[in-house]
């Protein structure tokens, strides 16, 4: 059935006329509801029977915003007459100038353009609980309906900008502390308190206030400036590779020293300019990319309902799993914590405690909702317990014979309807499978460290485990808050599999004589988090040469055998976790680059004997960028050819939410779709002459390459889903 969208007016006895949004899910302010908010404002400014005048959304929500399926259409086709002429025409205009007073009446949601919208009107009622924020920075764009100048008008420059360039909402209950909602009152009362309020205005008694034209929250131009200061600073901290923070704080002060009206306008002018950038382009992809893997076919799609899962036993109580149970009590789901005795059991416990008591020391927990997740969470020895649980996730050590053998037991002591998981990052799940009759319900539930903090759950899926275990899973990660994407089964999965040329080829850079903290800084500046030689120490030294070959079985063909990771564990650095790596770690100060390690390069660099004439390479800091991130690229070629990913967009986000790679240049495919495969696979294919298998292009980027298409374009051509 056709979902029902526009915009509907109804003119009561009171002379009010309520003017409705109607754009399931979330009222989203797609080009009818412009054209419908228009007609019908138009209508009502019109007609005599009308006195004031009431806005508000249908379903309980006022407005997501402006339909951001726009800004993809923009993106596709370039075409900017594709936006509508809103923030003079509609909103100065015919509601902020409008001599009949409108009031919002809000509930669940203003954000974006809703905000905007509400406020310019001249009050806001609004229901308890209700999201208020200005996110387009968070999609490369700065608000496009005035928000930029009212925000500051109506809480204060300090607040506005704090709300703006941190894309921060609040609840409603706040927003009427700060003077941005002018009444509370429970759902119930939302339509009748605002039609009053709207009439209170038309008598005169209440004010007719225009928020455009307020200047009692602005302040002085001197404190204005000191507040876009700090503002600058900010920007420059948080954002230091994109445009729209900056260009925001520079149209907010055209309002301020200029005067509002004609800050509306250099907003308009600068969105034009923004909406066309890499920044959004990105940011719009990551937006829709991150909702669509909640679709997964023949999973999502053929009427299955999620199983309610109540509790999990975790068996391991180490980093990992100590980390997942955290993330699972936080969420009111009761957790199990097996271990093999009672020391390490107790360092699970405390490990968990720890987890949750710096949630509270950060101002992220409440004190009462710490103990209530923790009074979720009991101790175990052995199985008897696990006769009544939903789900296991196991989190051992990465070793086959003692998985299979857990799983074996598994079998015996769980239910039948039992959910058996295992968050290995690198082990085949057949494999982990191999020696039971439950592989239909065998699942890989693969979290990120800290994985109570880090939103990435890869679900992995073996070609037996069913569709309703897929499912259940995918509602156990969104009620923890992860963003599940469902991947097939291979070595390394999508992520680490993706990502292993990363430090492979960080490692031949220096081989071949390339500074190494040299090589983490043009990372970092690229927007990475962590260079691949500070990531190497945070996983730890260990595992890389633990599961290093694992790899080389099966992707042998294009590694680089590096010494330096040998070199660096017979040193005693073992990374972060014993305190020296690449770096020296010391409690409470930043990583500082280890200059001893320079010695040890250099013996790795004798045995290995790639530098050119034996004198280190020269490179731009492009070419480390290229050599660094081009093999991950081909190796995501690979992953989108066997189909490990439902969609190109899946490894998007994957690797934006697993590895951090910067949210605002789209994921690893989309970034290199924007660079130009034809671009990469030339750089690839030069690079492999020079230096051999690790770069050579793979089949799928040489064929998009040579027929001009994107990495995205792809349909899979052997499935593992
Ligand atoms: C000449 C110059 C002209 C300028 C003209 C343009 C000016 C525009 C000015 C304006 O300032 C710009 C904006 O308003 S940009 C939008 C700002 N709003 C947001 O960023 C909000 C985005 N949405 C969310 O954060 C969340 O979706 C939510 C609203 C908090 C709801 O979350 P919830 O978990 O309940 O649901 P989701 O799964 O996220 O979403 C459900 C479906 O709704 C789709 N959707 C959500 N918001 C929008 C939107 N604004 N536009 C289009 N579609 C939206 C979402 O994609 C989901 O769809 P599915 O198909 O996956 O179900």
């Amino acid at each position: 059935m056709a979902k029902k969208i526009g915009v509907t007016m109804e003119v009561g006895n009171d002379g009010v006329a309520v003017i409705t949004i109607t754009n399931p899910p979330v009222n989203s302010l797609a080009s009818p509801i412009i054209a419908g908010l228009k007609e019908k404002f138009q209508d009502a400014n019109q007609r005599n029977d009308v006195k004031a005048i009431v806005l508000t959304g249908n379903n309980g929500r006022f407005s997501g915003g402006f339909d951001i399926n726009v800004f993809q259409q923009v993106h596709k086709t370039g075409d900017l007459s594709l936006m509508p002429e809103v923030s003079v025409e509609l909103v100065c205009n015919l509601m902020e100038d409008s001599r009949k007073p409108v009031v919002a009446a809000v509930e669940g949601l203003a954000l974006g353009g809703g905000l905007e919208l509400a406020m310019a009107c001249h009050a806001r009622v609004a229901a308890p609980k209700a999201q208020l924020g200005l996110p387009e920075l968070t999609l490369g764009v700065i608000p496009g309906f005035g928000g930029t100048q009212r925000l500051p008008r109506l809480v204060g420059l300090a607040k506005a900008t704090d709300m703006i360039l941190l894309s921060k909402s609040i609840l409603s209950e706040e927003g009427h502390k700060l003077g941005l909602v002018d009444a509370l009152v429970p759902p119930g009362d939302l339509l009748s308190a605002s039609r009053k309020w709207a009439l209170d205005i038309a008598d005169g008694r209440k004010p007719f206030l225009r928020s455009l034209h307020r200047t009692d929250k602005i302040g002085s131009l001197s404190e204005a400036r000191a507040i876009l200061k700090n503002s600058r600073q900010l920007a420059k901290k948080i954002a230091p590779n994109m445009p729209q923070h900056h260009a925001c704080i520079e149209v907010i002060e055209e309002g301020i020293v200029h005067g509002g009206y004609s800050g509306v306008l250099k907003e308009a002018e600068v969105f034009k300019q923004l909406v066309l950038s890499d920044t959004a382009k990105g940011l719009v992809h990551v937006f829709f990319a991150q909702r669509a893997t909640s679709k997964v076919p023949n999973v999502t799609d053929v009427g299955l309902k999620p199983r309610p899962i109540k509790k999990v036993a975790i068996i391991g109580g180490g980093l990992m799993g100590s980390g997942i149970a955290t993330a699972l009590l936080l969420s009111n789901i009761r957790v199990l914590l097996k271990e093999i005795n009672t020391e390490y059991l107790m360092k699970g416990i405390k490990s968990v405690e720890a987890n949750i008591k710096g949630l509270v020391s950060r101002g992220k927990l409440t004190q009462d909702k710490a103990g209530k997740a923790l009074s979720l969470l009991k101790g175990v020895l052995d199985y008897t317990e696990f006769k009544d649980v939903d789900m296991v996730i196991e989190a051992v050590i990465e070793n086959i014979q003692l998985k299979q053998s857990i799983f074996k037991e598994l079998e015996k002591v769980c239910s039948p309807h039992c959910i058996l998981a295992s968050n290995t990052s690198t082990i085949d799940l057949d494999v982990i499978g191999e020696k039971t009759n439950s592989k239909d319900r065998i699942v890989g539930a693969h979290f990120f460290s800290p994985a109570h903090l880090m939103t990435l759950l890869e679900i992995v899926r073996s070609k037996n485990t069913s569709a309703q275990v897929i499912l259940d899973l995918m509602a156990v990660g969104k009620a923890i808050k992860k963003v599940p994407v469902v991947v097939g089964n291979c070595i390394g999965f999508a992520v680490n599999r993706t990502f292993f040329p990363y430090a492979q080829a960080a490692h031949m850079l220096t081989n071949l004589g390339v500074d190494l903290f040299r090589i983490d800084s043009v990372i970092t500046s690229f927007g990475l988090p962590l260079g691949p030689f500070q990531l190497g120490d945070l996983a730890g030294h260990g595992i890389g040469l633990a599961v290093g070959p694992i790899y080389a079985k099966v992707y042998g063909d294009r590694m680089f055998n590096s010494p330096l990771t040998e070199l660096l564990l017979k040193s005693g650095r073992n990374g972060k976790i014993n305190g020296r790596g690449f770096y020296i770690y010391e409690k409470g100060s930043k990583p500082k680059p280890d200059p001893q390690v320079l010695s040890i390069v250099e013996e790795s660099r004798k045995l290995t004997n790639i530098m050119p004439g034996g004198k280190p390479r020269s490179v731009s800091d492009k070419e480390i960028v290229e050599m660094i991130l081009f093999p991950v690229v081909n190796e995501a070629c690979r992953v989108l050819d066997e189909g490990v990913v439902i969609r190109a967009a899946d490894l998007d986000i994957a690797s934006v939410l697993g590895m951090s790679f910067p949210s605002y240049r789209g994921g690893i495919v989309f970034w290199a779709d924007m660079v130009g495969p034809k671009y990469i696979y030339e750089r690839l294919k030069r690079l492999s002459e020079t230096y051999g298998g690790f770069f050579k292009p793979s089949r799928y980027l040489e064929e998009r390459a040579m027929k001009g298409m994107l990495l995205s374009e792809s349909q899979s051509s052997r499935s593992r889903m």
